[in-house]
């Protein structure tokens, strides 16, 4: 059974289209890359996927289960939800809330009622799996935006999602932070993790993902590809990378 299934799914804003009928599937263990121009709809569908806002038409299955509007509005079962999909956010300032790096990553688990021993266990496992052991009692929204990157991937990886979404996780970032993150999250995917990841810079992502889905300017998808089939369309790659 796919870990996603979308059928004909449909999103609007008040006045523009976010979604236009998409149909996707996405299995367990998949390194997906979202890619489209600026407004073609990749933080929209991330928005959907977590649950942050529920389509206008069409389904959303996870794991066999609808998400409806009905369904994220019990506590609940939207708790649920966030402790499935791990969200990290294009802005990491809207993410980053506590006074150190470890309260940061404690917070999930503290919220899921842990004890005191399993919070600090998932603490010190997601520092040294982001390698953030050396930041683990700074400020941090006094980070660097590549250390504020991989403390909000800790903070995700704290409550051990199956799937982990990521919009446009490398802006901003040095070539040496992009080469940190981007292996951390092939790691990730090894340790069996669905990693979706939203970019429009195929430079960056070409080397990683393993299926790239792209977005044209109507919101909808134009194109489904693995890396294998990009390979042999060098003309694709090539309108991938001015994007
Ligand atoms: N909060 C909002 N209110 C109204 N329209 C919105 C809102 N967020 C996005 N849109 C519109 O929805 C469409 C899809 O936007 P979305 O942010 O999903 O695109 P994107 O592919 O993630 O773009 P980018 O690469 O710039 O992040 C665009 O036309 C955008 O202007």
């Amino acid at each position: 059974m796919a870990l996603i299934n979308l059928v004909n799914l449909c999103y609007d804003y008040p006045n523009t289209t976010g979604l236009d009928h998409l149909n996707l599937t996405i299995n367990a263990g998949e390194f997906v890359c979202l890619m489209g121009p600026n407004g073609s709809g990749k933080s929209t569908l991330m928005k959907i996927l977590s649950g942050l806002a529920s389509p206008k038409s069409g389904d959303y299955q996870l794991d066999g289960q609808a998400i409806t509007a009905a369904y994220l509005a019990d506590a609940q079962r939207r708790q649920r939800l966030h402790q499935k999909i791990g969200v990290v956010f294009q802005n990491t300032d809207v993410q980053l809330f506590n006074t150190s790096v470890a309260e940061e990553i404690a917070f999930g688990p503290r919220q899921l009622g842990l004890s005191a021993a399993a919070i600090e266990q998932r603490v010190t496992d997601c520092l040294q799996l982001t390698d953030c052991e050396a930041l683990r009692e700074r400020v941090p929204y006094q980070l660097s935006g590549g250390e504020k990157k991989r403390v909000a991937l800790a903070s995700v990886l704290a409550l051990n999602p199956e799937i982990l979404l990521l919009d446009e996780p490398l802006n901003g970032l040095t070539i040496a932070a992009q080469q940190q993150i981007l292996t951390l999250l092939q790691r990730l995917q090894s340790a069996g993790k669905t990693i979706i990841m939203a970019s429009h810079n195929f430079q960056q992502v070409q080397a990683v993902g393993q299926r790239f889905i792209i977005f044209n300017s109507l919101h909808q998808i134009s194109a489904d590809m693995t890396a294998a089939d990009l390979q042999r369309q060098p003309d694709r790659q090539t309108q991938l990378m001015t994007l």
